[in-house]
């Protein structure tokens, strides 16, 4: 058992309790495997499945961005996740999220969830994944791809040829291609409800989906019917691709089954850099669940509940005699008052996983509130007479009495949010105070999810009871889903945490007959209290309700919280040091950082530790709770955002805000700017947006590495070419001023040493921008190949212009050649010698030494049917002649030199 309390604690009971007693329902809509919950023709659990594989796929591996990160939420209208099955996903796992049950992390459990409720293996589910908080790339692997770029996306999602094959076997033996989504793979009347199934067994984890492949009989309409004539037969392309090889290896079941454990697991673990996954989630043996401390009796006793719950797989829950829970007192001694030291329950409820089964032992005991508890062990009596103790690995079960709960005095309404908390301080940590730390959930226009807030509220001192004195707050809990949130009761370290709203209750009560401050034992000594909160039931109830009637009772409190008075205390830091705050700032508008210096990512960053990393520059800005940017200058496509949007407390301080999703939290220097005495050394960077360097590259003689577009200014950057070239797969900087865009590198150009690109950017004295004749070459693997151009230049030739052509008279008629590997390359080496060549309607080629004068020159925009043998270039179009031009003799000798 991990030791508990653990951060996977909330995920384990999703995972595992699924069936009976305290189930938690993660798999009511997959289970059984054939359940169409979301409509006919709709496979739930196939539905799952999909979404993992489409929130994953656009992950870049060699940046470590993107990943199973929960950004596919803002990315369902990009083209690429097509259908409904991946927001209905997403909307039934959206009331499981939590500060404990990241949409990523739910994601990923779907993934064990519907493959084992479908008979398939057990994926082993690690968890720490974090939500993206705005859309990634692009990037999920479309039918109509080719071959070789299904291999280039697996690539960049880390996977090899092999694993292409068999994740998507693994994905593709569950559920069908819709017709609604893909009419020209399934056409609209045929299949059963819209849907045709991509193995004979449409709800079985089994590999029907290879066999059938392989003997022929398959009718997967991604291998077979419609989707051959439009190359849109995506499994044959993919299964094909090694000549059946990996194929051929899955046609025993249990082989397949294996194989599919490992690449969905590794499917599921791709994540971003910053992320680091616990080990797989595994059952506890024994795990206490739900505990639960309120102060009873006037102040006197503490009533302690909740479950112990055993796991009772192999032997059954008829094989437990009892549990017996032996805690120590509040000075971690064996003197517990007249009930004594242990706890004795029988079995209450039996509950069920897909291979496990539990039973949960209730606790319903009282504690005596002047010794209290610290700890407890415990123990299995089995009815064969033997006892197992349970010591929570050695460390004993934690359990403090600090700071409690109290769930009777707390309520909520769902309707308004309106949140009255009251927690109960042991008296010697009355001079800690007591806070709530709520995290809740608010609606977002941009995704079917809603997203996960927090906000601290200070809670005011009120009377004493006992040992104890209560403390309560009243605040309106935002966003519409109040039964959803978490709170956490905290009284300096002590905190009572992640209770549920929802258990809170609608209704107040009165803490009835408290005891006089101190008193802990006797009959009660003051007169009972007469505390009227209960928040009216009607929706329009105003979260101030309560604390207006708190006014009235006779428990007299100093001051009651409302929620205009609520006090986050989380913070914006005006001043860091030398650093004062700029305000909240855009980062990543189109993919470009706004501050292009150094980075790095820590979960327990603070404002003083990136200030320190940044040391030297002129600005640093922290973004997403974790990430800190160093920079001498903004780029231009960041703005001033509004300061709520950086809403995020730093992961290393709570007390103060580390911006948001793009959003900086943005300091800069109080000192004289940098700039024109650097300190920092100029560096080659490494990533620019979505862009990788891939070194110093040669220039080529006459033509250009390049060719597609390019401008030049004297504040040349790194980043501003980026963004000039966005559309293109390349870009490269030269000379400090210079840039150049492609969807490819010229042939014949060359890596060559890194040091060769030694020119400053003209408008970044701390990057490099190319050199003399040598690009600071960067790519973007994200992009297939950008809009097909007219190359500028072709070998010797330059481009003269766009001309009409006809059969019956030809613009250039001495020499002529077609086919369907046909470029404008191929086409100048075949008319070599000729003044003159030209590509025409995709494949043919013309030769000539001047342009019959019946051609006219018309816009180039005229000549846009791409290549047969290169789908980035031009070639033409019908009756229309891309015509190249020799270049001059004297031309071509000075640039040969
Ligand atoms: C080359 C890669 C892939 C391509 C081109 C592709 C394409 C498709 C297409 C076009 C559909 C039909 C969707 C619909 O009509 O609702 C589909 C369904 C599906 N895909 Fe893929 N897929 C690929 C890889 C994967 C992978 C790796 C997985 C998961 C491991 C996966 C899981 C699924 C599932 C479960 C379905 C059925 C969905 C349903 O019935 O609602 N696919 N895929």
């Amino acid at each position: 058992d991990p030791t508990w309390p653990s951060s996977i604690d909330e995920l384990e009971e999703i995972m595992f309790q699924t069936k009976s007693f305290r189930s938690r329902k993660f798999a009511d809509t997959v289970d059984p495997c054939s359940n169409e919950a979301s409509g006919p023709g709709r496979q739930n659990a196939a539905e799952w499945l999909r979404t993992a594989f489409h929130d994953m796929s656009t992950a870049n591996s060699f940046l470590k961005r993107g990943g199973l990160d929960g950004s596919l939420q803002y990315e369902l209208n990009t083209g690429e996740n097509k259908g409904p099955g991946l927001k209905t996903t997403m909307e039934f796992m959206a009331p499981f999220i939590s500060s404990k049950s990241s949409l990523s992390d739910l994601v990923a459990m779907g993934v064990y969830t519907s493959v084992r409720a479908c008979g398939g293996p057990a994926v082993p589910i690690r968890a720490g994944r974090k939500d993206a908080t705005s859309r990634g790339s692009i990037g999920v692997p479309q039918p109509q791809n080719s071959v070789q770029s299904f291999r280039d996306q697996f690539t960049r999602m880390g996977f090899t040829n092999e694993e292409m094959i068999q994740v998507t076997a693994c994905g593709h033996t569950l559920g069908g291609v819709h017709s609604e989504q893909f009419p020209e793979i399934v056409t609209p009347g045929t299949g059963v409800d819209g849907q045709i199934s991509l193995d004979g067994t449409v709800a079985v984890f089994d590999n029907r989906v290879v066999t059938e492949y392989l003997d022929g009989t398959t009718k997967n309409p991604l291998v077979v019917g419609p989707s051959v004539q439009v190359d849109r037969h995506a499994d044959f392309k993919v299964y094909n691709s090694d000549g059946n090889v990996t194929v051929e290896a899955l046609t025993d079941n249990d082989t397949f089954k294996e194989v599919c454990k490992t690449v969905l697991q590794k499917m599921i673990d791709v994540v971003p850099a910053g992320v680091t996954l616990s080990d797989p989630i595994k059952p506890y043996e024994v795990k206490p669940v739900a505990l639960q401390l309120t102060l009873v009796e006037g102040g006197r006793a503490l009533s302690f509940t909740g479950y112990i719950r055993v796991r009772t797989t192999e032997i059954g829950a008829d094989a437990i005699e009892n549990v017996v829970i032996t805690y120590k007192n509040r000075e971690g001694e064996s003197q517990c008052g007249t009930n004594g030291c242990t706890i004795t329950t029988t079995v209450q409820g039996v509950s069920q996983g897909f291979d496990d089964t539990f039973a949960f032992f209730p606790i319903e005991a009282e504690i005596s509130a002047s010794t209290g508890v610290s700890s407890f062990v415990i123990t299995v009596n089995y009815a064969d007479g033997t006892s197992e103790e349970f010591d929570n690995n050695g460390n004993t079960y934690p359990l403090q009495d600090a700071v409690l709960l109290q769930m009777p005095q707390s309520c909520v309404l769902g309707s308004s949010g309106a949140l009255t908390v009251t927690a109960a301080v042991r008296n010697d940590r009355v001079s800690e105070g007591a806070s709530i730390d709520v995290s809740y959930k608010t609606p977002q226009t941009n995704s079917p999810v809603p997203r996960l807030m927090s906000a601290s509220v200070a809670l005011t001192e009120g009377d004493c009871a006992g040992e104890y004195t209560l403390f309560t707050a009243d605040w309106a809990i935002p966003g519409g889903s109040a039964y959803e949130a978490h709170i956490d009761v905290k009284n300096g370290d002590y905190v009572d945490a992640f209770k549920t709203a929802v258990d809170v209750g609608g209704t107040c009560r009165q803490f009835e007959n408290p005891a006089s401050c101190g008193d802990s034992g006797g009959p009660s000594s003051s007169t009972s209290a007469t505390v009227s909160e209960t928040p009216s039931e009607s929706p329009s109830a105003e979260p101030t309700t309560s604390s207006t009637a708190a006014s009235t009772t006779t428990v007299a409190r100093t001051t009651t919280t409302s929620s205009e008075e609520a006090t986050p205390t989380v913070q914006h830091r005006e001043a860091v040091g030398g650093y004062r705050l700029v305000s909240c700032w855009q980062d990543y508008e189109n993919g470009i950082r706004a501050l292009s210096g150094p980075m790095n990512v820590q979960d327990d960053m603070t404002l003083d530790s990136c200030m320190s990393f940044c040391d030297g520059y002129d600005y640093f800005g922290t973004e997403y709770s974790v990430e800190c940017f160093c920079g001498n200058s903004l780029h231009d496509s960041s703005k001033e955002a509004p300061m709520d949007d950086c809403d995020m407390p730093c992961g290393g301080d709570e007390t103060e805000y580390c911006g948001s999703g793009n959003r900086l939290e943005l300091y800069s220097t109080t000192a004289t700017r940098t700039t024109a005495t650097p300190t920092a050394t100029p560096s080659h960077v490494e990533t620019v947006g979505d862009y990788a360097l891939v070194g110093c590259w040669t220039e080529l003689h006459g033509g250009r590495a390049l060719s597609q577009a390019s401008t030049a200014s004297s504040d040349m950057t790194n980043q501003q070419c980026a963004e000039y070239c966005g559309q293109y797969r390349y870009f490269g900087t030269e000379y400090g001023l210079e840039c150049y865009c492609g969807s490819h590198v010229a042939t014949d150009t060359e890596s060559a040493p890194l040091e060769d690109c030694d020119k400053l950017c003209g408008g970044d004295d701390y990057a490099f921008c190319g050199g003399p004749s040598r690009l600071s070459l960067y790519m973007n693997p994200d992009i297939q190949g950008g809009e097909p151009e007219q190359p500028l230049t072709v070998g010797n030739y330059t481009f003269e212009g766009c001309y009409t052509d006809s059969s019956a008279s030809r613009a250039l008629d001495e020499k002529r050649t077609a086919g369907s590997e046909m470029t404008n390359e191929v086409c100048a080496a075949f008319c070599e010698g000729f003044a003159y060549f030209g590509t025409e309607y995709g494949q043919e080629c013309y030769c000539g030494n001047e342009i019959k004068e019946d051609a006219q020159e018309k816009d180039s925009d005229e000549c846009i049917m791409v290549c047969k043998g290169n789908v980035f270039e031009l070639c033409g179009d019908g009756n229309r002649l891309s015509v190249y031009k020799r270049k001059e003799e004297e031309i071509l000798s000075s640039s040969d030199a």
